[in-house]
């Protein structure tokens, strides 16, 4: 199926006609093309975003929601047909997409319809100098939004959702190995009703079409997910023009385990946290530390439960590891796994592809399970992104607390325990935008949501993403 780019409302090729392979990572075969977007093509997204932003601006609240709840159901209503797609582009399992990444999709719409009527804004009175301020919250004007691949309707909606919600226009791009539910999302937005140019899909190459985008004069602000290089390139780009910046980056978060926590839900979690998506999610618990005291049943019981997972076809009910999502992140996650030598790493289960029947051209690998010694190896380091996890013991809350912190990222940390005090200890200083205490990636989307140190800058979820796609300005009157 070949994709179109989304412009005005409506389906239309690239101008140059340049067209990129789209691959089904399930078969390692060529499936579709998506359109390589040139510059000009984002011009003319960006002028459909541009002249649609007068009237949607001003379009009422109520208005607004009524379109965004709209796209939430029809999210929902069309969740299989979504699902398949998803899990046939990105390798995920298809239980994952069903249960996870669509219905988060359609909530990304459905939650921001309804924070746009409790947004606020504040007032001052300055007493006693006769004067009040009042702050107006006004959108932005025309936005961009750049997602990754790892959870790609998910992540693309939870950009386009506030932004379109506070009034501005956006010219989105997905990520180019990614791209079909996003092009399908346009096909919603039509049938929800929602008017020309409000949202507009450009499809294409980071390199060209996504710096385009960040490049663009007109264009005032970027929320992108992705990668911490790229992140880095886009601020170095985007920081002279004074551009208004969300960067949600990469993360080696720690998975921090005591002998007093609730060990059976400890143990179910941590084989999500390990391998959820093939462990492409930025958030996923890459480096495991166990109590000494419980390190050798840990290590046992863990293997044995990983050695369950079925690694198979996406598309089949009862896989729980599918492909991962191209030849090369394959081949990047493998290079990792056989540095582990090198790094007196041991790896105690996995570490090979896997070939699965029917088929084997496919994109699979074990879960991966690597015990290191030492937290400076590169294996602890530097953001793997597959389903790679390594094992260490500790001794003491102040040896784990130094061993988590001592990494550039600081997205999120799990902290397994039933002491109150160390909950609260650890929750104070772990240098991570997120921590989850016995849970993981339990979401309430009225939080707070992104990391520390290279893990990013700013915040999504909540208030915060209107805060983000609105401008403060404030009004002062003096009065007699
Ligand atoms: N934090 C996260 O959630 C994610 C982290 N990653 C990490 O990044 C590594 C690289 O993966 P990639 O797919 O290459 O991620 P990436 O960061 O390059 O891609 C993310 C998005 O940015 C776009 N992009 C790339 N270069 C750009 C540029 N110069 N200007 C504007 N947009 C640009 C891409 O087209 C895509 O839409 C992965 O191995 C993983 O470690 C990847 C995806 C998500
Ligand atoms: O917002 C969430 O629930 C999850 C976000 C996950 C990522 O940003 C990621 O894996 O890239």
């Amino acid at each position: 199926m070949n994709i179109k780019n989304y412009i005005n409302g409506k389906f239309e090729d690239p101008i140059h006609g340049a067209y990129i392979d789209n691959y089904n990572p399930s078969r390692g075969e060529i499936y579709g093309q998506t359109p390589n977007s040139s510059k000009e093509d984002v011009e003319k997204a960006y002028k459909s975003a541009a002249k649609a932003f007068p009237s949607w601006s001003n379009t009422t609240l109520d208005e607004r929601s009524k379109i965004l709840s709209k796209i939430a159901d029809l999210i929902l209503e069309k969740l299989e047909v979504l699902a398949a797609a998803e899990s046939k582009d990105n390798g995920k399992p298809i239980s994952l997409a069903k249960q996870i990444d669509i219905p988060r999709a359609a909530s990304n719409f459905q939650f921001f319809a309804n924070a746009i009527t409790q947004f606020s804004s504040e007032s001052h009175e300055s007493v006693g100098l006769n004067a009040v301020n009042f702050t107006l919250r006004q959108p932005l004007g025309v936005v961009g939004c750049i997602s990754p691949w790892n959870l790609p309707l998910y992540l693309f909606t939870w950009k386009i959702a506030p932004a379109i919600a506070s009034g501005n226009c956006v010219v989105a791009k997905p990520s180019e190995i990614t791209p079909m539910t996003a092009y399908l999302l346009g096909e919603i937005c039509n049938e929800a009703g929602l008017p020309k140019g409000i949202l507009n899909i450009v499809h294409g190459l980071g390199t060209s079409t996504g710096q385009a985008i960040v490049e663009h004069p007109n264009i005032k602000a970027i929320s992108f997910t992705g990668g911490t290089k790229t992140g880095a390139h886009i601020a170095r780009v985007a920081a002279p023009m004074f551009k208004k910046l969300s960067l949600e980056l990469g993360g080696k978060n720690p998975n921090i385990i005591f002998a007093d926590c609730d060990y059976d839900k400890m143990l179910a979690t941590t084989i999500r946290s390990s391998f959820a998506n093939q462990g492409q999610i930025c958030l996923c618990g890459s480096r495991i530390f166990v109590e000494e005291k419980i390190y050798e049943k840990f290590k046992n019981d863990f293997i044995k439960k990983v050695a369950e997972l079925k690694v198979g076809n996406p598309s089949e009910e009862t896989t729980n590891i599918g492909a991962m999502v191209s030849k090369e992140h394959l081949e990047k996650v493998k290079r990792y796994i056989d540095i582990a030598e090198q790094e007196n790493g041991k790896i105690l289960f996995g570490g090979n592809k896997v070939e699965v029947r029917g088929s084997e051209n496919g994109y699979y690998l074990q879960p991966t399970i690597i015990e290191v010694s030492d937290n400076n190896c590169r294996l602890n380091q530097e953001e793997i992104f597959g389903p790679v996890v390594t094992v260490m013991s500790f001794k003491t809350d102040e040896e784990v607390l130094q061993l988590a912190n001592d990494v550039k990222y600081g997205l999120s940390a799990t902290l397994w325990t039933n002491n109150l005090s160390r909950t609260m200890q650890f929750s104070k200083q772990l240098q991570t935008g997120i921590v989850w205490v016995n849970t993981w990636m339990l979401r309430d989307l009225r939080t707070t949501f992104g990391g520390a140190k290279e893990s990013g800058v700013g915040r999504e979820g909540g208030f915060e993403a209107l805060r983000f796609f609105t401008e403060p300005k404030n009004i002062c009157i003096e009065y007699e």
